[in-house]
């Protein structure tokens, strides 16, 4: 399972400037790869120190980290789902995304046009929220239309769908997302194929030039996450593309100055991983330690899925122990003295930090 998020915003809020930041960062480690699939779709991996102390113990290869996608398209304006600028004609490449970076002006810099003409943080969340919302009212139309055209065939499965999309649409229509709307997980299915821009989760992402000045817009964004109960991170696109072109010693120098534990970026990564509810697991031997993406509550046979499909298929058992227990004991082999290697099966659920080696038969 990849993990991809799309970069909305309006125009020349950074968006740009934070996924160049992102992508260009990792690739100037050899350890973490890059590509560019696509100008606009970057790969980035998801740092994760434990890695590095797992090959201090378990000597190996290869670290193989696990990866998020980004896509940056163009600025959303006023009217953008109904025509205005470009940003309606990429809003269709954030359809498969699994979540919504939103990134919100707070910087002030009088050289950098602001389409509105003005920096203020909540009146442009709520353009940018409500062009996502035309833009899935449209959408719910086109599909309703078809279905009601079915159903007057005497379609009868369609039914219960036209009622999801009514209600889909009615919430919209009073400003709502999809995402703070409750629907039960059948309903949910009904819609899934619609790809609803306004049901993924948002991270606002509040890009900031310096701390004390932009304090204030600051708070603005915090209060309407909390609201909204959507996840909320502080950023400066502008110094995150600086240390970008840093080499790597250099920028470890830097944070270890500026008191830092991490990068901006790398906590972006880490809060966007907590609101998709994402957890990581290891596996790890000679030929490589690597690091698997997978939703939290997921089970053994459905976690050795992301790496096989033979692997689920197949699957006999898991053998398991805890990261943790690793670094306190410091071997395999003392792990197994003390009995803390686990054998679980097909019900155990995966938790963060778990090391597997999964025994399967096909
Ligand atoms: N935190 C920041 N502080 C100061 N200037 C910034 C900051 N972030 C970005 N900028 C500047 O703002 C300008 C616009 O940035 P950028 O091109 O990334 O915007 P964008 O959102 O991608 O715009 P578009 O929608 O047009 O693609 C650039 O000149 C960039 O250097
Ligand atoms: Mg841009």
């Amino acid at each position: 399972m990849g993990l991809n998020c799309g970069i909305v915003g309006l125009p020349n809020v950074g968006k740009s400037t934070i996924f160049n930041a992102l992508t260009s960062a990792k690739a100037a480690s050899a350890n973490y790869p890059f590509c560019t699939i696509d100008p606009n779709v970057g790969v980035v991996s998801v740092p994760d120190i434990r890695m590095d102390k797992i090959a201090e113990i378990i000597s190996t290869e290869k670290i193989v980290p696990t990866i998020v996608e980004f896509v940056d398209i163009a600025g959303l304006v006023k009217g953008a789902s109904k025509g205005e600028g470009l940003g309606n004609q990429f809003l269709g490449h954030i359809k498969n995304v699994n979540a919504l970076l939103h990134v919100v002006r707070c910087f002030e810099k009088s050289d950098t046009i602001h389409v509105e003409g003005s920096v203020h943080p909540e009146r442009d969340i709520d353009i940018i929220n409500t062009e996502l919302i035309l833009a899935d009212i449209e959408t719910v139309d086109k599909r309703l239309n078809r279905s009601e055209k079915l159903a007057k065939t005497g379609d009868k499965k369609n039914l219960a769908t036209i009622d999801v999309l009514k209600k889909v649409k009615n919430s919209l229509n009073n400003g709502v997302p999809v995402r703070l709307l409750c629907l039960t997980d059948e309903e949910k299915a009904d819609i899934a194929d619609l790809h609803l821009i306004t049901s993924k989760p948002v991270l606002y992402v509040a890009n900031i030039f310096d701390i004390e000045q932009d304090k204030k817009y600051i708070d603005t964004i915090t209060g309407f996450s909390k609201k909204e109960n959507s996840g909320f991170v502080v950023i400066s696109g502008d110094i995150e593309s600086e240390i970008a072109q840093m080499e790597p010693s250099e920028r470890k120098a830097y944070y270890e100055e500026m008191g830092l534990q991490e990068s901006g970026l790398e906590k972006l990564i880490r809060e966007t991983y907590q609101l998709l509810g994402l957890i990581t697991y290891f596996t790890a031997g000679p030929k490589e330690i690597r690091a698997w993406t997978i939703l939290q509550g997921t089970k053994a046979p459905q976690a050795a899925g992301v790496i096989h499909s033979d692997f689920e298929r197949g699957f006999i058992r898991a053998e398991i122990y805890n990261y943790n227990d690793l670094i306190t004991l410091g071997s395999e082999q003392k792990i197994k003295e003390k009995g803390l290697l686990r054998l679980e099966g097909k019900d155990y659920v995966m938790k963060d930090g778990d090391i597997v080696h999964f025994r399967f038969n096909v």
